[in-house]
């Protein structure tokens, strides 16, 4: 009889140990749930269903595993910056791990498939891949035609962490801020404002597991933390009211540098070093700048679809940071003018430093609110960007092919044919390349300014930058808006409640309205390039349809290359009874959506390409 319960309590007791680790394995793992706005899920569920919604948001919370690089190839080769990388890889011993559970649920590398048939996404057909198989080296060129300069480097994860808990034992334990996790598992350090909570008695060098505090709801305060910079974590779940909220939701174990004091008392710094991540990505931060770029694969995409030629004016109309800026830039060698505006004083000046860093001199950049981009009739004044013909019918840019100013277009711009003369020749040679036959005053002012400060340093002037009061009508071969959005397609990403219906429906508004000054500002025959990197339909085939049905002219365009699936067709009726119209059957497979949950792995991304017909039809 008494053996038969030594039996039982001795099942009982390994049932409960059993139990207990497994608590605990869920409770120091990554596994967070992505939370919405309800009205906002009910939507996407419509748009997408709701099996598939649900591995879109699985797949937002975690990063691609692998990171992309866009070679600069005006400055060195793909094989020479892989032979480069694979060695910084080696010094900093990254690479040693190669598991990788892939966001669609399978045990693999880094490896991405991208098959293309017909111009459209197929996973029957088998036409390339991202990397060689075969191979599994860390670093991978892109196979895909005309894309051999991106590189790739394997990422992996997740990976179970051992942070060395045991019941009644509290770890040594970090909260770090929603921000600061998602750039941790980019592959970035925590760094000190970062910091939220540290247990009590931390110093340097002491090994600690880092978790996330991800956003409540309160009826007070709407959504929070709920607690101040500064607390001090008591670890156990009796002692701690935000224990709880922590399960699943740790990034990995790092290295104290300095102690909690330290932590709390100073403005900036490397916190703690991360030795064990839950994702482990290369950090390529300052590494061969200039040579190399580190940019999502769909944006990189969305340059070639814009399909830009030597000599030809391009606008990028939300250019900052520059990363499509430079990306354009590339595909023209250099020739011809990309002229680069952004709202903000500080990433104009982003966007100077990264085209100088890459030696990249056909890029002009200006600060102006994309809202106001065209110019109004008789403008002119100071720091306005001009261009004007004093008695002339047209404007001709001689190298091209394409851009010309009708007389009614032109009249309002006035320009003195001396200008004309003064180009400076050596300062902007790709201009001379282009053998363009005017220039505005704005220019030359630049120009002067960047000779008197010397080669090199021409997108960097001291901090200050260029005021554009917009450009005339039909003034650009090429537009790119690459979208202000809500970006609900960038990853990893641990909180989305932030946005409502109506905050999403005012991000379509605001793109609209900067769609419209896009229309005005592109040639007749000339391209418009449309994207996002958001999985909100309202913001991408809500825009088609607007532009489609107000603009008669526009036509959507094929895009090449084409790795993203098609769009969404139809309609959705929205919880206030608002009806949002999508794509027509046909049109879905002339735009690319990137899917994060899809096997290509990347930021969830939409690409629109336009030809522009004559406009006054
Ligand atoms: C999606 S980001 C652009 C990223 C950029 N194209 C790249 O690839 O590096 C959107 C940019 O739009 C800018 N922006 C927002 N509103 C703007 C406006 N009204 N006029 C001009 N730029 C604006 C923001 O400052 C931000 O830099």
């Amino acid at each position: 009889m008494n053996r038969g319960w030594d039996l039982v309590r001795s099942i009982r007791r390994s049932f409960s140990t059993a139990l207990n680790k497994m608590e605990q394995c869920e409770r120091y793992s990554y596994n967070p749930t992505l939370r919405w706005n309800p009205h906002v899920e009910e939507y996407f569920i419509k748009a997408y269903g709701a099996e598939h919604f649900s591995r879109i948001s699985k797949a937002l919370t975690r990063p691609s595993c692998y990171s992309c690089i866009r070679v600069n190839t005006l400055k060195t080769t793909s094989d020479a910056a892989i032979e480069k990388l694979v060695a910084i890889l080696a010094e900093s011993g990254f690479g040693n791990t190669t598991d990788c559970t892939s966001t669609n649920g399978s045990n693999d590398t880094a490896e991405v498939d991208v098959r293309e048939e017909n111009g459209t996404f197929s996973k029957e057909s088998d036409v390339y891949h991202l990397s060689e198989r075969k191979h599994r080296e860390p670093i991978y060129k892109c196979q895909i035609p005309g894309l051999e300069y991106i590189v790739f480097v394997r990422g992996s994860g997740p990976h179970t962490i051992e942070y060395g808990d045991a019941p009644g034992k509290p770890l040594k334990e970090v909260i770090v801020s929603r921000k600061c996790a998602e750039a941790v598992l980019r592959g970035a350090q925590v760094f000190v404002p970062g910091v939220l909570a540290c247990s009590a008695h931390v110093e340097k060098g002491d090994t600690v597991a880092v978790s996330v505090a991800v956003e409540q709801s309160s009826l007070e305060s709407g959504w929070g933390v709920g607690f101040t910079r500064g607390t001090v974590l008591q670890g156990l779940q009796t002692a701690d009211p935000h224990y709880v909220e922590r399960n699943g939701l740790y990034i990995g174990q790092g290295m104290t540098m300095m102690s909690r004091a330290g932590i709390f008392r100073a403005l900036e710094g490397t916190a703690i070093e991360m030795t064990n991540r839950v994702y482990s990505l290369p950090s390529f931060h300052d590494v061969l700048e200039g040579e190399i770029f580190l940019q999502n694969l769909p944006s990189i995409v969305a340059a070639h679809a814009l399909d830009p030629h030597r000599g030809e004016r391009v606008l990028d109309m939300c250019a900052a940071p520059g990363g499509k800026t430079t990306a354009i830039a590339i595909l023209m060698k250099d020739e011809g003018e990309v002229v680069a505006v952004d709202r903000s004083h500080n990433k104009v000046l982003d966007i100077e430093k990264l085209a100088a860093e890459m030696g990249l001199k056909c890029i002009t950049t200006y600060r102006l609110d994309a809202l106001k981009a065209v110019c109004k009739r008789n403008q002119s004044a100071d720091n306005a960007t001009e261009y004007c013909s004093k008695g002339k019918s047209d404007i001709t840019f001689a190298s091209s092919n394409t851009l010309k100013l009708s007389a009614k277009d032109a009249e309002c711009f006035t320009m003195e044919e001396s200008d004309a003369g003064l180009t400076c020749e050596g300062d902007i040679a790709n201009k001379k390349a282009n053998q363009r036959s005017y220039v505005s005053k704005a220019d030359i002012r630049k120009n002067a300014r960047r000779l008197r400060n010397g080669p090199g340093r021409n997108h960097c002037m001291g901090g200050r930058v260029e005021n554009s009061k917009g450009f005339p009508p039909n003034s650009f071969d090429r537009v790119l808006l690459d979208a202000p959005c809500s970006a609900l397609g960038l990853r990893p990403r641990l909180f989305a409640a932030e946005e409502t219906v109506e905050s999403l429906r005012n991000h379509g508004k605001y793109q609209r309205r900067m769609f419209d000054q896009a229309v005005q500002l592109v040639r007749p025959g000339g391209v418009i390039v449309y994207s996002t990197c958001t999985i909100n339909p309202g913001e991408n085939e809500a825009l088609v349809r607007y532009a489609l049905d107000t603009y008669k002219f526009l036509s959507l365009a094929p895009q090449h290359p084409r790795i993203g699936g098609p769009g969404l067709i139809g309609q959705c009726e929205l919880y206030d009874g608002l009806v949002e119209e999508w794509l027509r059957p046909g049109e879905e497979t002339l735009v690319q959506r990137f899917d994060p949950s899809s096997p290509l792995d990347t930021i969830g991304f939409f690409i629109a390409k336009f030809n522009v017909g004559q406009k006054d039809t």
